[in-house]
């Protein structure tokens, strides 16, 4: 997925956060974006989400406004700090967002698979899924994420105040699994991502988005 921003501003309450961002997310890269505290990264991944409007400025997908809502949430995962986790199981959180796009369930064999990566120490799907820990929601929820099979991925400081363990693999799992998406996250935990990884970073001013 392209994510084309084109002199996108944000000035909430005659409050100026960012003016005239342009930048051009391409298909299929991974973005790091930082950038001082307040500078309006979160604004802008919830911008890019289409949960919230920024104040001008326009967002084009794959070279087009967004027409049709639901599809499009459904291809660009947002995905937050905190996760939001229902007081279900976790196999009826994995299928609630599958069966509200009317998406199959994976087959046994894949989510088996899927779940070895994420969760090494093991998955029971009959469990309640709020007695995991913190670290385990987080990988629920981007495990959620991924079987809707978007072509984005906004993770807004998804590593932030997670154990090591889960950290790491969930950002292994996200360059290993999520090769063709675009990726773009925001943290401030640079060394998780440092030498490893191939990811394009952003810095972000009230001004402007540049790579460094
Ligand atoms: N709905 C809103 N109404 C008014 N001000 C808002 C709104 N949303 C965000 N802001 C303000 O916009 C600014 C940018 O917030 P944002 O959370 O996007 O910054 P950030 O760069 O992600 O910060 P941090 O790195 O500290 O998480 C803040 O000053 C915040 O108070």
């Amino acid at each position: 997925m392209k994510i084309d921003l084109r002199n996108l501003s944000f000035e909430p309450k005659n409050k100026s956060v960012f003016t005239g961002l342009n930048y051009c997310f391409e298909s299929g890269i991974k973005y790091l974006i930082q950038g001082a505290s307040g500078c309006g990264k979160s604004s802008l991944l919830r911008f890019i989400s289409s949960l919230d409007d920024a104040s001008s400025g326009e967002i084009l997908i794959n070279d087009h406004k967004i027409d049709d809502y639901c599809e499009y949430r459904k291809n660009c995962q947002w995905l937050s700090q905190t996760p939001h986790i229902y007081n279900l199981s976790v196999k009826e959180n994995l299928e609630m967002a599958l069966n509200y796009h009317q998406m199959d369930p994976p087959n046994t064999e894949d989510l088996t698979c899927l779940i070895k990566q994420l969760f090494p120490e093991g998955l029971d799907l009959d469990t309640n899924a709020m007695a995991l820990s913190g670290g385990q929601k987080h990988r629920l929820a981007l495990l959620r994420a991924i079987l809707l099979q978007p072509q984005a991925l906004l993770c807004d400081e998804i590593s932030a105040g997670l154990d090591e363990l889960s950290r790491k693999l969930s950002e292994e799992f996200i360059f290993r699994y999520c090769e063709k998406m675009t990726v773009i996250f925001v943290s401030h935990i640079k060394e998780s991502f440092a030498g490893k990884m191939n990811i394009t970073t952003l810095n972000m001013t009230s001004k402007e988005l540049r790579e460094i």
